[in-house]
């Protein structure tokens, strides 16, 4: 049963505890590396030319944020990406800001080249990147999840990829298949850096099952989800959500996952 195998890969991360390697951005590198601890994972963060190809060799997964990018850190996603590919291992990508400029453009073109095995971004995110012309002004989205969908159906087969379109429900799209998860809380959208931290989670999700890219993009949402809510019942605004957020990771048990768990396969689709 889904439900059940979703909670195994849970356990799986805090079990084996992977190895991430995050290329990422300065306003969420430390946010990023205390949620995947709490989940259960390993992060590193890393962008030296001379050692980020030997980082992503030895790592389970590698996520790629092109949050603040410039043209030394560009450098070292593209290095880390070929090596990830060459190596089939998975790597994710978390678009930020897609659309919103040309530079961010162009150097999404060149990652998708790289073959990435999970895109995960928010509705306005996803519509840029499908069609790299629709107005983002800037990092927060301003459309909704369903908005994107046919972007991200679109978006899936032309990279061959799975992509994930984060919002009040999160879609996990990959064709034809499509499975919406209805957890999260509002607050979430007012903590920096939760979209960096679901594209985080999903690679360390990744990292435990490399060859269910899918199952491994649920997981993480509905972990994040779950989570965000937990700690949303708890807190007084966004200081207190981020706060307790890691707490409701590293805490979660399975009875609490699959009684708060609201998911709904919208579209089986062929299975992959
Ligand atoms: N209105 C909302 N209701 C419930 N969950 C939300 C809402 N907005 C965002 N989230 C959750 O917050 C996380 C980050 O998503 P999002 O805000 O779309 O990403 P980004 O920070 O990249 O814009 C996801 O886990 C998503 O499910
Ligand atoms: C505000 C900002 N500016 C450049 S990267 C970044 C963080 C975006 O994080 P998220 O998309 O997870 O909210
Ligand atoms: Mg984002």
């Amino acid at each position: 049963m889904l439900q059940e195998q979703l909670w195994q890969q849970v356990q799986l991360v805090r079990a084996q505890s992977p190895l991430v390697h995050n290329i990422t951005n300065y306003v969420v590198m430390n946010n990023t590396a205390n949620a995947l601890l709490a989940a259960g994972a390993s992060p590193v963060m890393a962008h030296a030319h001379g050692e980020v190809e030997d980082m992503t060799a030895i790592a389970g997964a590698l996520v790629i944020n092109i949050g603040t990018l410039d043209d030394y850190w560009v450098k070292s996603m593209e290095l880390a990406a070929a090596r990830a590919k060459a190596l089939q291992r998975p790597w994710v990508l978390d678009p930020v800001g897609a659309g919103a400029t040309s530079y961010r453009n162009e150097v999404l073109r060149e990652l998708l080249k790289y073959s990435p095995a999970v895109i995960r971004g928010n509705a306005s995110e996803i519509l840029a990147l499908a069609s790299i012309e629709s107005a983002t002004k800037g990092v927060d989205s301003q459309h909704s999840s369903e908005q994107a969908l046919d972007a991200a159906k679109r978006l899936s087969e032309a990279v061959n990829c799975v992509v994930v379109v984060s919002g009040a429900v999160d879609y996990i799209v990959q064709g034809d298949r499509v499975t919406a998860i209805a957890n999260g809380h509002p607050l979430m959208a007012k903590v920096t850096g939760m979209g960096c931290t679901a594209t985080a989670i999903t690679g360390a999700f990744c990292a435990t099952a490399p060859q269910k890219p899918y199952q491994s993009a649920v997981a993480a949402m509905a972990l994040m989800g779950i989570a965000g809510e937990l700690a949303a019942a708890k807190a007084a605004g966004p200081g207190s959500v981020q706060q307790y957020f890691l707490d409701a990771l590293y805490t979660l048990d399975e009875q609490t996952f699959n009684s708060k768990l609201q998911l709904t396969i919208v579209h089986a689709g062929i299975p992959v």
